[in-house]
């Protein structure tokens, strides 16, 4: 198996929270370079006193390490380490510098390194996400495909949370149905609506790449004149109400979405 090295320069009071993040998104275990560790006299299991490289520890802050293996949906666990890291702000955790690096693979091959794992797969009863890099023939007739490049945005529609997502559509999406997408990312679940019959699909991200993103696969995919794409935060301005509201977000943020609806 393949790992990636993620590492996070924070601050000391952002380490136990970071680290939950962490183990949370698959990580074994975690590495904590903190420069006060370089103050410390220390000896090895011979009695020898050793010497810290500082090389290795910030000036400044400390190093949250942690690997994760590579897999189809590498680049999403990282979005949603980063989302998470960020949220912690609301929670008045001084998260310092917040400087997230990837490496043991350089940026441009992180980008792109999860292809080789990325194959046709069947994700529900009626939806088969294929790869546009790869050559699929239908296996049975009634078969809905989406063809997909999420590139850097979130959405391979592969991971765990975006498989639920695209079920529960399966199960309400009922024809000529008005469906708003918020945090589409590679739009992949306005995609779905639109095979499933939906009307009208509003997607929306507040990423500009998202949103680059999600345009490309919804023509790809020949839903372009029934589902939009445009960038928003939340639902803000969204005055037309809708038949289904779908949002593979975080739980912090669907909260903020569910009084957003509550007022309008
Ligand atoms: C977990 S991804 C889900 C992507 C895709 N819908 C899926 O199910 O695979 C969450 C997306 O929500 C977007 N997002 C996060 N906060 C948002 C906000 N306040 N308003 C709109 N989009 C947001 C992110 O940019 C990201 O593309």
């Amino acid at each position: 198996m393949k790992w990636s090295e993620i590492s996070i320069l924070t601050t000391n009071e952002a380490v136990e929270p970071i680290s939950n993040i962490l183990h949370e998104a698959g990580a074994s275990g975690v590495v904590i370079e903190d420069p006060l560790e370089l103050e410390k006299e220390r000896e090895d299991q011979f009695g020898e006193i050793y010497q810290l490289n500082p090389d290795d520890y910030p000036e400044e802050g400390v190093i949250v390490k942690a690997y994760l293996p590579v897999n189809s949906f590498l680049g999403e666990t990282v979005d949603e380490i980063k989302e998470a890291i960020n949220n912690l702000i609301i929670y008045n955790i001084d998260i310092g510098l917040n400087k997230v690096s990837i490496s043991e693979v350089n940026e441009e091959e992180w980008a792109t390194a999860w292809k080789k794992y990325y194959n046709p797969v069947k994700i529900s009863e009626k939806f088969t996400i294929v790869p546009t890099w790869e050559d699929y023939t239908p296996v049975n007739t009634d078969e809905l495909i989406i063809e997909l490049d999420p590139g850097m945005a979130f959405g391979t529609g592969t991971h765990p949370t975006t498989v639920m997502c695209i079920q529960a559509l399966e199960r309400t999406v009922q024809p000529g149905d008005r469906v708003v997408d918020v945090g589409t990312g590679s739009g992949v679940l306005s995609i779905a609506a639109a095979k499933l019959g939906a009307g009208k699909v509003e997607a929306m991200d507040l990423d500009d790449v998202a949103v680059q993103v999600a345009k490309l696969n919804l023509k790809l995919n020949k839903v372009h004149d029934v589902a939009t794409i445009s960038q928003n935060n939340l639902l803000d301005g969204v005055a037309e109400g809708a038949d289904i509201v779908v949002a593979n977000i975080l739980a912090e943020v669907i909260l903020r979405l569910l009084t957003m609806q509550a007022r309008s």
